[in-house]
């Protein structure tokens, strides 16, 4: 079925993106600026059912004189999930606001169905909003676009903040408190629109990560040989909450040229490795000097993404530990440079990077 889309409409540009290999394009609009477009019409996606799957059917724009995503998110109809798309460095999600109940809206198979890239919404992600427990303002879930719930995603935290401002109307400066599988996060909106995250403290036991590999560095698997299809692969294993798997090349080549792997071969063997019981995100790093890094990422339970924001906390980490880096670093991916700190006196790493809105939308459930 075809989306057909508004494509006169003033200040939303029509855009075409693609993926890795194994995603398609899909028709997104993005605002052109980082402030929520509270003057901009928003995007009314009318959805067909087609079985059991979530089919766009037609696209409307209907332009009350001032949308938010708290104003749109408003309309409670049964049966329809009101969301807001967002991405971090091309890294994207669909966010719905979760704030009146403890149990997300929509279930596992539902996200994968939203997720995808031909049949539904396409993202990377569905991130649910809901009411903080243990003292925090908000707690925050997510489900892969493959069904799995992971602890925590750093652009997705981002994406959350720049969400929670505009429901809340936070205006300029801002920072709260956000209970995640990973513990407790501390997102905090800058003047300049980009949000800056204390990610907490990285796990480095091998056990915690969790990995099978063993330690060979205090409690850390540091470099450690990891045979992967016959290759040796040096890899450190951290846990930002969610386990990452980094390695800077092989026995024989340790000086990755991250453009010239092919991800979608090698991310998987990774992935489904039996060193890791937890299944792991794995990082592929360049390094270009001891502050500026290259990474791709292959995630668990979402592929090659264009950007993965605990991922490059993971990277510092395992440069630092591995002597290739300093503790503060840019970190290039696909989609664009996180700015990483793991600060000594604290031992908690800061990111910094932006999140943006791109659509507003409904789909029938
Ligand atoms: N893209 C995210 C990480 C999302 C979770 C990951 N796929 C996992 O399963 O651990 C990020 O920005 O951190």
């Amino acid at each position: 079925m075809a989306i057909a889309a508004a494509i006169s409409l003033p200040l939303i540009a029509v855009k075409q993106r693609s993926y890795c290999s194994s995603a398609s394009s899909s028709l997104w609009f993005s605002s052109s600026s980082i402030h929520p477009p509270k003057n901009l019409p928003f995007v009314g996606i009318s959805a067909g059912r087609k079985s059991n799957l979530c089919v766009f059917s037609s696209m409307s724009t209907q332009a009350p004189a001032k949308a938010s995503s708290a104003s749109f998110l408003d309309h409670k109809e049964s049966g329809i999930l009101h969301f807001v798309k967002y991405h971090g460095l091309g890294n994207d999600f669909i966010l719905v606001d979760n704030r009146d109940s403890e149990e997300p809206k929509i279930t596992p198979e539902q996200a994968v169905k939203l997720c995808d890239r031909n049949f539904g919404i396409g993202a990377d992600g569905v991130i649910f909003a809901l009411p903080g427990i243990n003292g925090t303002d908000y707690t925050m879930r997510i489900f892969n676009s493959d069904g799995s719930e992971p602890e925590m995603c750093g652009n997705g935290v981002r994406c959350f903040a720049r969400f929670i401002a505009e429901l809340e109307n936070f205006q300029g400066n801002k920072s709260f408190n956000v209970h995640t599988g990973a513990g407790l996060i501390v997102p905090e909106i800058q003047e300049d629109g980009k949000v800056r995250v204390d990610m907490g403290q990285p796990i480095l036991k091998a056990s915690d990560v969790p990995t099978k590999l063993t330690a060979n560095k205090d409690q850390a698997a540091v470099k450690a040989k990891l045979d992967v299809d016959g290759s040796i692969w040096n890899v450190t294993c951290v846990s930002m909450g969610n386990p990452h798997c980094v390695t800077f090349g092989t026995e024989s080549c340790n000086d990755l040229q991250v453009d010239e792997l092919n991800l979608a071969e090698i991310g998987p063997k990774f992935e489904h490795h039996a060193a890791f019981p937890a299944r792991t995100n794995t990082e592929f790093v360049q390094v270009f000097t001891p502050s500026h890094l290259k990474m791709r990422v292959w995630e668990r339970g979402a592929g090659a993404t264009l950007a993965c924001g605990t991922g490059a906390c993971a990277v510092v980490v395992a440069a630092v530990l591995e002597g290739r880096a300093d503790r503060r670093c840019t970190v290039d991916l696909p989609g664009g440079p996180l700015d990483i700190e793991w600060r000594e006196s604290d031992n908690h790493i800061y990111m910094t990077g932006p999140a943006e809105l791109v659509f507003y939308g409904s789909v029938p459930l």
